[in-house]
């Protein structure tokens, strides 16, 4: 990740570069961040809705028809990325109230593995490797990342889409190397240049996912299986 201009760290982070001696400027400073900030993330979640709402519900029926038949998904990314990942697989595993659990895991869970693959092998096959050991034609396979670059997580797309899983890609800016693959079935791209805001929409974005997945398994597991027609 490219180190950020001073503009745009003093703008990030105004109490920081405060000198200290006119304390409103600071705050109002830090007001007006705080709402851009809270403007450009509203905007954001906004336009990705609109573009790719139809995109998610045909992929939320997709991942439904997976869990129906017995289908498992596998979460990954690296650094908040990867907390993103474990925390979509908790959601699916063991959400609050009385949503239902369903099976999933985050490939990050178990740094022994991840030490050991990276150690031994190499860091590009760290989830790769991992979906080769756990991933069954009709699991769904979810990958993370904010540049869309990530090799581990261009090979772990290659590897599960040989094997048959279902493939769901969610990256910022472009999409980077990700749009380019043909690896992903559904790529959701938050078109924002800003790191923190294409993390923040991602996660609205894979909660969205979720609420949809289980709102479609009803369904499923009745047998009442239909095309979406949006
Ligand atoms: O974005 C942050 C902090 O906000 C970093 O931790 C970031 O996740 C790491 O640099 C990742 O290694 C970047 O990988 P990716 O998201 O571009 O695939």
């Amino acid at each position: 990740m490219s180190a950020m201009a001073g503009e745009e760290m003093e703008s990030l982070y105004p109490l920081r570069y405060a000198d200290g001696t006119d304390l409103d400027a600071v705050l109002a400073e830090v007001r007006q961040s705080t709402v851009r900030k809270a403007n450009e993330i509203a905007d954001l979640r906004r336009g990705v809705l609109e573009r790719d709402g139809v995109q998610l519900t045909s992929c939320a029926w997709d991942m439904a028809v997976r869990f129906a038949r017995g289908g498992r998904l596998l979460a990954f990314g690296n650094g908040v990325s990867s907390t993103d990942a474990q925390d979509l697989a908790g959601l699916f595993l063991s959400p609050a109230g009385d949503a239902r659990p369903l099976p999933a895991f985050g490939l990050t869970n178990d740094i022994a593995v991840v030490t050991a693959l990276s150690d031994d092998i190499g860091f590009d096959v760290v989830f790769a490797r991992q979906i080769g050991a756990f991933g069954r034609a009709g699991d769904i396979a979810v990958g993370l990342s904010t540049s869309g670059n990530s090799p581990n997580l261009l090979r772990a797309f290659d590897e599960a889409a040989r094997r048959g899983l279902l493939t769901v890609g969610i990256a910022g800016y472009d999409g980077g190397r990700m749009a380019e693959v043909d690896s992903i079935d559904y790529l959701f791209v938050v078109p924002s240049a800003s790191v923190h805001r294409v993390q923040e929409a991602q996660t609205t974005l894979y909660h969205a996912l979720w609420e949809l997945t289980l709102a479609e398994l009803p369904a499923h597991e009745a047998g009442q299986s239909h095309v979406p027609t949006h």
